[in-house]
């Protein structure tokens, strides 16, 4: 009879696992379900310990719970997971390259010069197309390698104001969203929906530092955080899950990586809510990209004029810099797609594909493939298309440490990982994919490498550390500021954290004050000079720089109905930069990895609290 059969395997199945077995009384139906899953899967081992009945039983539930979890936050739930474990096990086992059967070229993509007609109109577009857009930050990762103990997006993008990265995200969004809106011509005002995807370990931080600064503005119904979950590691190229050394009722976990924020996305709904008001694009960008908001209008300018499903933002690349290559992939069957490949795995890529010396500059100075800076315009309607096939589920690698060249075990437990870039992989030959190649000096620069760490980079290459991250924003601000004529004195090098950087005049702005260039533009005139040991700091909205010659420095705020005009000379002791040693522990961490800190000797601060028109003297 069928039912005896079925029966007679389920008991066959649970006699694997005799532990188990004599507990199933204290389980529910549901986690009998469950414990079937696992034992299907090869997962027996799970229960060798167990205790009788009676003994650890809430250990023995809270097990369950966590199987639970890690079974309804995957796509196919732990079965999946498991089987294709298995099979990326085998293939990493047996030295199988992912990209077999491809061959690299380098890509062709739209390059945007800073300042020049093309990317002014391309601003101007993106600036319309922003009401249309979602933006969601991934900021999940405990940035092991910067090895700050705080969320990276509390950090200060820099120290002259303090702001921390997350203001400045939610500032920028806002800024945007006021000048769309101005612009606007179908009196739609919706608010710009924000995306955080966090993680266990970033999770409450990032709620806490939202509450506490009141969303820095933006409405809490605008701000929403989704949080992934980790996902189960793995002992043995059979996928038998790893159970945590300190609690043999608990599965050892780790990060899945950024590419879980579609599965995400698509689970949250927000998609339909978001296609129901009209939206178009989603944006998804990183944790500590300070420049980041530089590049997003024009970039989503060429979104819109290009028509594409896929934009992702590139700037010039240093080969073995630890960012991925952007790169046009042909198979020998006709197929082809422009995708990243990850930093480790493009030099290895390229050697076996004639290109025997691997990943290094050519001519330019520069790696002939476009660095991802991992910032995605993606069209929302063919987005929610394709995650509706695949769940949101995106190609996963393995990158198991093995013990010895026998691959057949690890140093420690390894977990299948995915990559939010990855996405264009599962998509029709007929998508629409390009990349937007900018300036780096505009566009990008991360905090990921602790001072130690970026003291050790190749000479050339950039440091991606606090300090040249701060250090990337003054020279953003002053470029920015020369370009739009004026005169901004050139740098000095200088050595902090044992990094050779350009320290250029500490120029700040608030996104208000100047989101795209023409805005910029209109708010400077006359003949104006900022020396190199100057500060400024402008926090106000309507304030035009005018005839102003600055040596020192010069600290602005003002209410949006007070016009002020910054002119004349300005001479004063301004703020002095201190060495500081990352090591020296009497200073907070988040300066210290700076390696420098402002002393402030003397400023001119000016605050214009009334309507009006003003100037300095006033
Ligand atoms: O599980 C995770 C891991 C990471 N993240 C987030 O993803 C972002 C990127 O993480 P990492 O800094 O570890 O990424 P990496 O530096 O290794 O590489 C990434 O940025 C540079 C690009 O060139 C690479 O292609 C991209 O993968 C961060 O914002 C981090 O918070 C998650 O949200 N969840
Ligand atoms: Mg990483």
């Amino acid at each position: 009879m069928a039912s005896s059969t079925v029966d007679s395997s389920v008991s066959d199945l649970f006699s694997s696992a005799p532990a188990l077995q004599s507990n199933l009384e204290i389980l529910s139906p549901d986690q009998i379900e469950l414990a079937k899953i696992l034992l299907e899967n090869g997962q027996s081992h799970l229960f060798l310990h167990w205790s009788e009945p009676g003994v650890c039983d809430n250990e023995k539930l809270g097990f369950f719970d966590q199987i639970a979890r890690l079974n309804s936050s995957y796509p196919g739930g732990l079965a999946a997971y498991i089987k294709t474990a298995k099979e990326l096990l085998a293939d990493s086992k047996l030295g199988k390259n992912p990209y077999d059967g491809f061959s690299p070229s380098v890509p062709s993509g739209e390059n945007l010069t800073f300042g020049d007609e093309n990317f002014i109109e391309m601003e101007k577009r993106g600036v319309v197309e922003a009401r249309k857009a979602a933006f969601v930050l991934v900021a999940g990762g405990l940035g092991e390698r910067l090895g700050y103990n705080g969320i990276k997006v509390a950090l200060p993008r820099e120290t002259t104001t303090g702001t921390c990265f997350l203001q400045h995200y939610i500032e920028s969004i806002l800024a945007l969203q006021e000048a769309s809106h101005k612009v606007a011509s179908d009196g739609n005002q919706t608010d710009i929906p924000f995306i955080i995807m966090t993680s266990d370990d970033t999770h409450s931080r990032t709620q806490d530092l939202l509450e506490l600064n009141s969303y820095f503005g933006m409405k809490s119904t605008q701000v929403h955080l989704l949080k992934q979950e980790k996902v189960a590691c793995l002992d043995d190229n059979d996928a038998r899950l790893a159970l945590d050394s300190n609690n043999k009722y608990k599965i050892q976990t780790k990060p899945h990586g950024h590419g879980d924020v579609h599965s995400l996305l698509y689970s949250s709904g927000l998609l339909d809510k978001w296609l129901d008001a009209g939206l178009k694009w989603v944006l998804f960008f990183q944790d500590t990209n300070g420049l980041l908001f530089n590049a997003i209008p024009a970039s989503l300018g060429v979104s819109a004029t290009k028509q594409y499903h896929v934009n992702s933002l590139a700037v010039p690349r240093k080969a073995k810099e630890a960012i991925g290559g952007i790169t046009k992939l042909t198979h020998a069957d006709g197929r082809a797609m422009v995708i990243n490949v990850e930093y480790n795995q493009l030099d290895p890529l390229l050697r076996a594909s004639g290109f025997p010396d691997g990943d290094v500059n050519c001519e330019t100075g520069y790696s002939p493939f476009p660095g991802n800076i991992n910032q995605l315009i993606l069209e929302l309607g063919s987005y929610k298309e394709e995650l509706q096939k695949t769940g949101g589920a995106i190609k996963e690698f393995v990158n198991p440490k093995y013990k010895d060249s026998t691959k057949t075990s690890f140093k420690s437990s390894t977990r299948l990982e995915c990559m939010m870039q990855d996405y264009p992989k599962t998509l029709p030959p007929t998508a629409r994919v390009g990349f937007t190649v900018m300036d780096i000096w505009l566009a990008y620069a991360p905090v990921k490498n602790n001072p130690e760490d970026a003291a050790k980079v190749p000479k050339g290459n950039p440091y991606h550390s606090a300090t040249s991250g701060e250090m990337a924003i003054y020279r953003a601000n002053s470029r920015i500021l020369q370009k739009a004529g004026v005169k901004v004195e050139e740098p000095v090098k200088q050595v902090l954290n044992g990094q050779e950087v350009e320290v250029w005049s500490r120029i700040t702005w608030k996104p208000k004050w100047g989101m795209i260039f023409s805005d910029i533009k209109k708010k400077v005139s006359g003949n104006c000079e900022i020396s190199q040991k100057s500060t400024m700091a402008i926090t106000g909205r309507n304030v035009f720089i005018d005839n102003l010659s600055l040596d020192g420095a010069l600290i602005v705020d003002s209410i949006d109905d007070a016009e002020v005009k910054l002119g004349g000379s300005i001479k004063n002791n301004g703020w002095t930069m201190e060495t500081v040693d990352y090591k020296d522990t009497s200073v907070p961490e988040e300066i210290r990895i700076r390696g420098f800190r402002f002393n402030k000797v003397e400023q001119l601060e000016k605050k214009f609290n009334q309507p009006g028109k003003f100037s300095l003297e006033d």
